[in-house]
């Protein structure tokens, strides 16, 4: 079975259901660990409690001793950071050299991670085959970014569109704009609260997650 890298930021409901899906055997892959980059997602716990192990990966670490006006320095770190998590996914740690008995995942799920991934991620992942994919709570070319759902939702209470949806894509650099492998969509009705839409739409994520991540391992055992 393919081997899965879950990246998470928050509650890490997305990845509860890729766990779910796989303690029921309707996932087409083994979820080996989960990186978050904050060490208060509650996605660390759902991990632990389906004991897969955990890593952190945090950007305000690499920024210690810099302050925002520091520019080009929290540049220069930012990209430490991501070259070490390149590392971290390919290797198991941010050393040069695989951690003995660590087995590189065959594919990366974004579930809520809240950080754009660089070149210098996505080059060496993309060198060493490991494909990957995030979840973007709105349609393909609609509201790209962060906050996706409430911008959505305005632009639905605005009468300026009728349909939102979930995709599941492959992540390029161009942030959410890589090939989109599963798209879901629903009805934006007028008045519905945000919270309304934003249960909705997390229903349909939670399936979009496990639906779209099925299709790319099954394209990947091609
Ligand atoms: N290459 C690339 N990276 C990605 C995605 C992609 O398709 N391409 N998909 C991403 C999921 N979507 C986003 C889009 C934008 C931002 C974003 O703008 N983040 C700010 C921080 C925002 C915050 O902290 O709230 C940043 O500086 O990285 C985060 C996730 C994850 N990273
Ligand atoms: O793609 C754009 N940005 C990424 C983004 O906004 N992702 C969203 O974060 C939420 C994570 O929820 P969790 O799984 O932690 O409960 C979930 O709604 C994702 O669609």
């Amino acid at each position: 079975m393919p081997d899965i890298t879950v990246l998470i930021s928050g509650s890490g409901s997305n990845l509860q259901a890729l766990i779910d899906a796989e303690k029921k055997g309707e996932l087409g892959g083994t979820i080996t660990q989960v990186v978050s980059s904050s060490d208060t997602a509650y996605g660390l716990t759902r991990a632990s409690q389906a004991s897969i192990g955990t890593k952190t990966h945090i950007l305000k670490n690499y920024y210690k001793g810099t302050t925002k006006e520091d520019k080009s320095e929290r540049e220069a770190r930012r990209e430490k950071f991501n070259e070490d998590l390149a590392k971290l996914l390919i290797n198991g740690d941010i050393r040069d050299t695989p951690v003995d008995g660590y087995t590189k995942p065959d594919l990366v799920v974004c579930a809520g991670w809240m950080l754009i991934l660089s070149p210098t991620v996505l080059t060496p992942l993309e060198k060493t085959g490991i494909t990957i994919i995030n979840l973007h709570p709105a349609l393909p070319g609609a509201f790209d970014g962060t906050h996706a759902i409430e911008r959505a939702w305005k632009a639905g209470q605005s009468g300026d569109i009728t349909t939102g949806g979930v995709m599941i894509h492959k992540v390029i650099a161009e942030v959410d704009r890589g090939a989109p492998v599963l798209v879901k969509e629903i009805d934006l009705r007028k008045d519905e609260s945000l919270d309304d839409y934003e249960t909705r739409i997390h229903d349909l994520e939670h399936v979009a997650i496990v639906e779209g991540t099925n299709i790319v391992l099954k394209e990947l055992a091609k």
